[in-house]
């Protein structure tokens, strides 16, 4: 069957992994002290830290009977003899745990998402794509292929990457974001979730990933499925390696799927 809609992860698929570790997670950790000082008070903020201060809760629980409990404690922001220092200090340093093990978490990216907004608003910051991407999106649109988004990024922080990119706006070109809301990336049931989201059978997509276990989890869905090899990406040592189609530039998904 010809593939009439693709699904796009972020990371080493449309956006090389040095901009998301050379400059969006750097900018996470310089501006941290500062952006909790600031936002304490808005209503957003709060927000990021009532669901940081229960997921903490999850990690004890989840931990509970294991030797050693590192993870740092996030002091809860709704009980008053908690200072706001205090709250603030826990908090950055349950972050900066989380970003050190690259945690996936859906309350790190959403407050990861919410703080980069602040970059992209003073221009620090610009959506890095690689120069396939837009050309890829064009091609696309103009076969009537529907393009989406599935990344554990926050879908706030990819509307900004791809509303503020170095290529303008791309937002047009897409019809819709996903993130770990709906269920994690390495789970076949989140894109079994996604195509339910946009009455779609799985032959009828394709995923793109830089992740073999993405790739693997999109696959049981029964989606088509091709691995992104970008320049610099990690290397994969996977028996299941040769199951998929692989690619180093989006332009080489024409001459190797077929899309209506
Ligand atoms: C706008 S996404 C920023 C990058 C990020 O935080 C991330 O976790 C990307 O993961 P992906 O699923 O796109 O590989
Ligand atoms: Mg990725």
């Amino acid at each position: 069957m010809t593939i009439d809609t693709v699904i796009l992860d972020i990371e080493g698929t449309t956006t090389p992994l040095t901009f998301v570790h050379d400059v969006l997670f750097p900018f996470i950790r310089k501006d941290l002290n500062n952006y909790l000082n600031s936002y304490y008070e808005t209503y957003e903020l709060q927000n990021d830290i009532k669901t940081l201060y229960n997921l903490y809760l999850e990690d004890i629980r989840d931990a509970a009977g294991e030797t050693v409990i590192d993870i740092p404690k996030v002091l809860n922001p709704e009980d008053s003899s908690n200072t706001k220092q205090d709250v603030i200090k826990s908090v950055a340093a349950n972050i900066l745990y989380q970003m050190d093990r690259d945690r996936k978490s859906t309350a790190l990216k959403q407050f990861q998402g919410h703080m980069w907004k602040v970059g992209y608003d003073s221009t620090i910051l610009k959506g890095v794509v690689y120069d396939d991407v837009p050309k890829s999106f064009a091609r696309w649109r103009d076969a009537n292929v529907k393009m989406y988004i599935y990344s554990s990024g926050s879908i706030a922080a990819q509307k900004l990457l791809f509303n503020f990119s170095t290529h303008g706006s791309l937002i047009p070109f897409l019809s819709g974001h996903f993130d770990t809301t709906i269920g994690s990336k390495l789970e076949s049931s989140s894109y079994t979730s996604i195509l339910n989201a946009i009455n779609k059978s799985p032959d009828s997509c394709l995923f793109v990933t830089d992740s073999i276990f993405e790739a693997k989890a999109a696959y049981k869905a029964g989606l088509h499925v091709c691995l992104s090899l970008r320049p610099g990406n990690n290397p994969i040592n996977d028996p299941d390696f040769s199951l998929f189609k692989n690619v180093s530039s989006f332009e080489q998904l024409f001459d190797k799927f077929e899309f209506k």
